[in-house]
């Protein structure tokens, strides 16, 4: 059964560069992340038109609220047909309970719903700024545990934490991982950074890749090249 691990991060502000780029790629190159960005601008109707033409769909909302708000809004994502949708873990327990529960009445249909630990994006002193007192990895394994034990289906950390988290939560516990820049490309706003290749050999399930593809002169191209750095 064919298994992309590239989901590629759709950020664009225009849906023809998006679809532009979709075109050309088949639902076995890779999964498709829908953001905040194009949500924003092209709503639902822009996953369906994705789901429609068979692509499994991230829909990375982040979700963070009161439970009852939480679990309706991964309801609707589940309505949508998304094959993965996000809450934060810092929402707290109550909150991923009841959104893995609005989930079990779509059975085998349900999107795989996992929570977001520390952004890829924060280092050591973004974590002390807002007053946390542990390392990236020690924050990580905090939250990723209350994702676990909520009965989530995975976490969005960095590559970094993949082994620890993989030793101590167990294998079947998904991690997806943005933050990911083949050698030589530029980091952008991204901290916790790890090549393709490593990020996989390190256990991660699933490679978020936004501007190293999208930003690229020729996006096909460089996805392929990415996935031959796979097999
Ligand atoms: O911790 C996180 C959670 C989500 N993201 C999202 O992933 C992509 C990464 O895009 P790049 O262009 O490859 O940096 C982007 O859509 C983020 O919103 C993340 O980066 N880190």
């Amino acid at each position: 059964m064919n298994d992309p691990k590239v989901v590629v991060a759709l950020d664009f502000n225009k849906k023809s560069d998006a679809l532009s780029f979709v075109d050309k790629i088949q639902p076995s190159d890779c999964r498709l992340k829908v953001g905040k960005e194009m949500f924003t601008y092209f709503g639902p109707d822009f996953v369906k038109q994705l789901t429609n033409k068979g692509f499994d769909v991230f829909l990375d909302l982040k979700f963070h609220d009161i439970p009852n708000t939480v679990a309706k809004a991964v309801t609707a994502a589940a309505d949508l047909g998304v094959w993965m949708v996000n809450v934060h873990a810092s929402g707290g327990t109550e909150m991923m309970i009841k959104s893995k529960q609005a989930l079990e009445s779509y059975g085998n249909n349900s999107p795989l719903l996992i929570a977001v630990t520390v952004l890829t994006s924060m280092g050591q002193e973004d974590l002390t700024g807002l007053g946390i007192n542990k390392t990236p990895e020690q924050q990580v394994l905090a939250l990723a545990t209350l994702t676990k034990n909520s009965g989530l289906d995975g976490v969005v950390c960095s590559a970094w934490e993949a082994k620890s988290l993989k030793a101590q939560l167990g294998n079947d516990f998904k991690l997806i991982t943005p933050g990911i820049r083949p050698s030589g490309s530029n980091s952008d706003d991204q901290k916790r950074i790890m090549t393709p290749e490593q990020a996989i050999a390190v256990g991660v399930d699933y490679l978020v890749i936004g501007r190293p593809i999208t930003g690229a002169s020729d996006p096909l191209n460089v996805l392929q090249q990415i996935n031959a750095t796979l097999i």
